[in-house]
């Protein structure tokens, strides 16, 4: 397995005439990795993948690949010549040309084009369909096809922007572990843009989480969830709550919950007012626990049943027992605290930050 560094963006701004979009950008990725640009509509993932494209200039920093500086402030090599293949969105097949022809349209000159080509088709399973044309094909077919023509010149990266946000549930869960596969048994190098949290770990080695033009996080999928850099991070990955404590110790705090001890150390003060994320897997049942919640809704899901508790401050969070046992809203259970990971952040107060997937609550036990 390789682990040269292949893409290294150092303290890029990109943006359109005077806006930068994306400010002080710093991320690598390695040779065979597949890395995803994450965040909500405008925070900047496509501007980000059209300057490593070489679509738009950069205004600051430089684009690094395979050690070679291929944009930096007035130098853009030109996007064809940077061994970089593109899977858009709308797929953007060449309509008059058959699925063989549009694989093919990148390697016109190698004389192996039809052998490529072939072994190409296979491995998107449309060998069958060769001779059709785009708008005889759906939209999954359509994709793969896309996916099989930027492969076809052997780019050095691939850049993929929402490649599978025109297609529906299944058939976009399904094409998105099998592009990884093929990626992963190719070698090839990726970049995915992506608004959707489980396309990203899906496909991804590593996700970066951006807000409003700055990259919070680089991280792993795990430590995204398990050790999110900043509130923003915790709030867009996965769901939770946050509750008040106080520093007790470098790696205790004391909440309404108890004193919760984690397996690192924070440099704050004892005293000091902090937020503490708790998500749904942090909260176990523990029916002899002194420690009572209030059930006050649940979501069955299958093999395990989210509830939704209230502590007698009037904090609220969010758990997931197995389903065998069966909770009705008003009725109290016992519960514990099971976090390895305690994850902390300066007291924010109230209404401070724009949450979205974890809320907080208010008032210190
Ligand atoms: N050609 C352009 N000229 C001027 N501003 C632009 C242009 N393209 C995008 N922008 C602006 O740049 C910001 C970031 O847009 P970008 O497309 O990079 O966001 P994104 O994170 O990819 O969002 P989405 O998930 O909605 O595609 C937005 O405020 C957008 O309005």
């Amino acid at each position: 397995m390789k682990h040269d560094l292949l893409l290294d963006l150092r303290d890029l701004a990109c943006g359109y005439q005077e806006q930068r979009v994306v400010k002080t950008l710093n991320l690598h990725l390695n040779a065979g990795d597949i890395g995803c640009l994450l965040g909500p509509s405008g925070c900047g993932k496509t501007t980000t993948l059209r300057a490593i494209a070489g679509f738009e200039p950069v205004q600051e920093g430089e684009i690094r690949l395979a050690g070679e500086v291929i944009s930096r402030p007035g130098f853009t090599v030109a996007p064809e010549k940077r061994r970089i293949g593109m899977v858009f969105q709308d797929y953007a097949l060449f309509p008059h040309l058959s699925v063989a022809q549009n694989v093919a349209f990148g390697i016109r000159q190698n004389p192996d084009r039809e052998r490529i080509t072939a072994e190409l088709l296979d491995m998107v399973n449309l060998g069958a369909l060769a001779k059709r044309y785009p708008n005889e094909l759906s939209g999954g077919q359509q994709q793969r096809v896309s996916l099989a023509r930027a492969l076809a010149p052997e780019p050095q990266l691939l850049l993929l922007d929402e490649p599978f946000s025109n297609l529906d549930g299944e058939l976009r869960r399904r094409l998105s572990h099998e592009v990884r596969d093929i990626l992963k048994a190719r070698g090839t190098s990726a970049i995915l843009v992506t608004h959707d949290q489980e396309e990203a770990f899906a496909v991804s080695d590593q996700v970066g989480v951006f807000n409003r033009g700055h990259l919070e996080q680089w991280d792993t999928p795990f430590n995204l969830y398990h050790e999110p850099a900043t509130p923003f991070v915790a709030s867009f990955i996965g769901q939770g709550y946050f509750i008040p404590g106080r520093m007790t110790g470098p790696d205790c705090v004391h909440t309404e919950l108890g004193e919760l001890r984690g397996n690192r150390a924070y440099a704050w003060e004892s005293g000091t007012q902090v937020d503490v994320l708790l998500r749904p897997d942090d909260i176990t049942l523990d029916p002899g626990s002194a420690l009572k919640a209030r059930i006050l809704g649940r979501t069955f899901l299958g093999a395990a049943t989210l509830y939704r508790l209230q502590l007698p401050t009037g904090c609220q969070l969010e758990s997931i027992f197995p389903s065998q046992t069966e909770f009705l809203p008003g009725q109290d259970v016992g519960i514990r605290v099971a976090a390895e990971h305690l994850v902390l952040y300066p007291a924010q107060g109230e209404t401070s930050s724009e949450q979205i997937g974890v809320r907080r609550c208010g008032g210190m036990a």
